[in-house]
């Protein structure tokens, strides 16, 4: 079976309280981006060892510490599964605040109960992506929502959001900030504004209402955020902000026909495309 797990852009971003297991509570506004790397789950031979073999972008850590792994090895915990061999090509740049490992380890789950009628209906599936990471659940629906308390718990939007065939561009300008580093630099405080409230007036008023807590922390370490965020609006975007906790920084643009084909640095991954 082969999947495309796909990244996410946080709409809005508030870091709200310290929680008594270390993890901060925030609000947020997920949506999914279609660029993905894919994972191809096969089963192997009775006796051999599951394998997970990768292309594409090099990923931090021994394969046995990946995410795809540790989802197959959550689920053969409870059912009996037979080994399997994976391959994953990773496109989605790591430490980008983009979901990305998130999603590979949700479409692992999803895959491997497709592949092996494992019957577990989408909030068993949540539970299990839960234990997986904090972003992980959101890619078991993959579909726009309300996020809050570890951004793994959702609400369902009451008011239309809807941004499918919105031009975006998302610049990441090839540095990895760490997810545990990035919310270190955080002091949780109340939110700025009432997101959901501020999502239903036009997207021109959000560059205003509409704001991540991680871009203001780390702007001043890493100014370079704020500069692509500044290109993106020179260029025309509705919208720009850093997505989750960085370093990659999105650009909406309604109205475009096509995007901007703006020149980066290089070392710079750009995605360009439709919502
Ligand atoms: C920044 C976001 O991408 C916004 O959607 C997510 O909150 C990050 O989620 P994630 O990458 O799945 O993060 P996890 O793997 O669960 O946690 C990595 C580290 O980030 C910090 N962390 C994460 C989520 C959260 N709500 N509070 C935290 O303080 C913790 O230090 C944790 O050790
Ligand atoms: N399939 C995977 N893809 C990417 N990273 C993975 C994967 N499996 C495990 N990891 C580990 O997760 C770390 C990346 O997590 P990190 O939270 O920094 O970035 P991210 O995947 O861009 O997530 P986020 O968007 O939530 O910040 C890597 O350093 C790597 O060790």
């Amino acid at each position: 079976m082969l999947v495309f797990p796909n990244a996410k852009l946080n709409l809005g971003l508030y870091i709200t309280g310290l929680r008594p297991d270390g993890f901060r509570n925030l609000e947020s506004v997920f949506v999914p981006l279609p660029w993905s790397d894919a994972l191809e789950v096969l089963p192997a031979a009775k006796g051999t060892e599951t394998t997970l073999t990768l292309t594409g972008l090099p990923i931090p850590g021994e394969p046995a510490t990946n995410l795809c792994k540790k989802a197959y090895e959550l689920l053969a915990a409870d059912f009996d599964l037979p080994p399997v061999q994976m391959h994953l090509h990773k496109d989605v740049p790591i430490g980008a605040g983009l979901g990305g490992g998130s999603a590979d380890a949700a479409f692992a789950l999803k895959a491997l109960n497709t592949q092996f009628k494992l019957g577990l209906a989408p909030e068993q599936l949540e539970s299990y992506a839960r234990r997986l990471g904090s972003d992980c659940a959101f890619f078991i629906h993959n579909q726009p929502v309300f996020a809050h308390s570890r951004g793994d718990m959702f609400e369902e939007l009451d008011f239309a959001l809807d941004l499918t065939g919105t031009p975006c561009l998302v610049v990441y300008p090839g540095l990895h900030i760490s997810t545990a580093e990035a919310y270190a630099r955080v002091v949780p405080r109340a939110p700025r504004h009432d997101l959901r409230q501020s999502l239903r007036e036009p997207m021109a008023t959000w560059r205003d209402t509409v704001s991540n807590d991680f871009e203001e922390a780390l702007t001043p370490f890493y100014p370079v955020l704020g500069d692509i965020k500044q290109q993106l609006y020179a260029a025309g975007a509705t919208y720009a902000s850093l997505s989750g906790s960085g370093s990659a920084v999105y650009g909406l643009f309604p109205g475009f026909s096509e995007v901007p084909d703006l020149t980066w640095p290089a070392g710079y991954t750009v995605w360009s495309g439709q919502l």
